[in-house]
């Protein structure tokens, strides 16, 4: 599976409902539909419960679809699972693992974060690794060197992979992580991630919207580090208001 060079994205977290994400679904198709790249470079990460109607609306315009969870066990007696074998047949290109939400929440471990890469790997749908330090000054390497082990310890080293960069102590915060920090930890990321031989893209997630991704770009151009420049942004609530990612995507493209 190839992915596109850029890369903007949100995933509604469990924000909406049956009506607000037709809306937003709605809302989205009308304003992709007047760009002429339509849904290119464009990916969201659905609640399974939405991914056929997501898929319905936004693959056609060239939108990547995916969820926001996988199930590390196969096709079976797991009640309440959703396999990557059945995402993968409704669509889905593109699955979350190892969002601090899923640890805070949900008990989720590195070994249930590499089972869950496993699976989605062998359906044939890329991760989206969730990386980052859990505190504002921690050391960024000396944490998501064992996340990324996690994962590449269980797949194949020419899967395709989403790197997204989100530190914890930036998701549903004030503001963004400072972009010169975003720039220095993705460049060293990208170093990390050169022994990769599939399609590797990395992007930058926690408190982004509009003005992030031009924030970050200014600050890797300034520092005259281009590979500290993420391909992407991922959003999470400034996404779930259409608007918010229509003007995030027209940002990221015209940056
Ligand atoms: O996956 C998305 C991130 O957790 C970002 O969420 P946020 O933009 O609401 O901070």
């Amino acid at each position: 599976m190839s992915l596109p060079a850029t890369m903007v994205g949100c995933s509604p977290k469990s924000y909406l409902t049956a009506d607000t994400a037709e809306r937003w679904l709605d809302a989205l198709v009308d304003g992709l539909k007047r760009t002429p790249e339509q849904g290119e470079g464009v990916f969201v990460c659905l609640p399974a419960a939405l991914l056929a109607r997501g898929v319905e609306m936004l693959a056609p315009l060239g939108v990547v679809v995916g969820t926001q969870d996988v199930s590390a066990h196969p096709v079976g007696a797991f009640t309440g699972e959703d396999n990557a074998e059945l995402l993968a047949g409704l669509g889905a290109r593109l699955a979350m693992i190892g969002h601090p939400e899923r640890v805070r929440y949900f008990g989720e471990t590195p070994e249930v974060f590499g089972a869950k890469a496993r699976a989605a790997a062998g359906a044939g749908i890329a991760p989206v690794l969730i990386v980052g330090e859990p505190e504002r000054g921690a050391d960024p390497e000396r944490i998501i060197r064992p996340q990324l082990d996690a994962a590449f310890g269980e797949i194949a080293a020419d899967a395709p992979v989403v790197v997204a960069y989100e530190p914890t102590w930036a998701i549903g915060a004030a503001e963004p992580a400072p972009p010169a920090h975003v720039v220095g930890v993705v460049a060293r990321l990208r170093e990390l991630l050169a022994d990769r031989r599939g399609p590797v893209r990395v992007v930058y997630g926690g408190s982004a919207g509009p003005g992030t991704y031009a924030a970050i770009a200014a600050a890797g151009r300034a520092a005259g580090a281009p590979s500290g420049i993420p391909d992407g942004v991922f959003l999470g609530r400034a996404g779930v208001d259409a608007a918010g990612f229509l003007a995030t995507i027209a940002e990221v493209r015209s940056t």
